[in-house]
């Protein structure tokens, strides 16, 4: 697996912010977001696209556009609802397909309570967004959900990511024939014994929506 970690000004100065306890909610919201669309840029550096002819006032050219089928951006519920109009800004023209994940945070194991995707992915590049990787065990069985279907080139894009689930991550995904890349603003010191990521920012779901019952 392809590990990414975005090293930018400007990403660690709205990482920093979105830690603090004392950043509120819509605060929160807002630089998920522009973390997001700063993410965007690396994480689509290797989008499939296609030549493109056009005329300029001067004269004639090719440049380039994104292929078909465009990319599905697939937003892990809650918590990446909060990337996602940070990602769409940047492709506009990408499908989004949803999928509905929560910890059990006893035994820290994902479970999947929606989704709604194509059935058929064949041959789609896919953007998995998620704020956080912690034990790893969500994005894992996301990305296996949609090489299942058939996509064939896999990007996730994490806000934090644990050393830990990184490994866990790797070993799950890293050998399958898909190419998975992981994009992250940041790769924090460790876990701790409730699964949370240290120093991590607390339960990213938690501050953009509120506490989950
Ligand atoms: O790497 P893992 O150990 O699997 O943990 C990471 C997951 O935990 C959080 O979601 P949570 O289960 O809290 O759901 P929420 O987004 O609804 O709050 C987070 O947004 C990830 O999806
Ligand atoms: O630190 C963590 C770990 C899992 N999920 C979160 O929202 N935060
Ligand atoms: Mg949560």
């Amino acid at each position: 697996m392809r590990v990414i970690v975005a090293d930018h000004p400007l990403i660690a100065h709205k990482l920093t912010y979105l830690r603090a306890k004392d950043t509120d909610s819509p605060t929160f919201r807002r630089l998920a977001e522009e973390l997001m669309t700063l993410l965007a840029y690396e994480a689509t550096r290797e989008v499939r696209t296609e030549p493109f002819d056009i005329v300029t006032p001067v004269a004639p050219t090719t440049g380039i556009k994104l292929a078909n089928p465009k990319p599905l951006i697939v937003p892990i519920l809650r918590a990446g609802l909060g990337m996602l109009e940070g990602m769409v800004r940047l492709l506009p023209s990408a499908e989004v397909g949803f999928l509905g994940m929560a910890r059990n945070e006893e035994t820290l194991e994902a479970v999947t309570y929606a989704n709604r995707l194509p059935d058929d992915l064949s041959g789609r590049q896919c953007y998995v967004i998620d704020p956080m990787l912690a034990t790893g065990g969500t994005l894992a069985m996301s990305i296996q959900y949609l090489i299942d279907r058939g996509a064939d080139d896999i990007t996730a894009v994490t806000l934090l990511s644990a050393p830990e689930g990184i490994e866990a991550l790797d070993k799950a995904v890293g050998h399958l024939d898909v190419p998975v890349t992981l994009v992250t603003g940041a790769v924090d010191e460790r876990l701790n014994e409730h699964g949370y990521i240290v120093p991590g920012l607390g339960d990213a779901g938690d501050r953009l929506y509120g506490v989950a019952q």
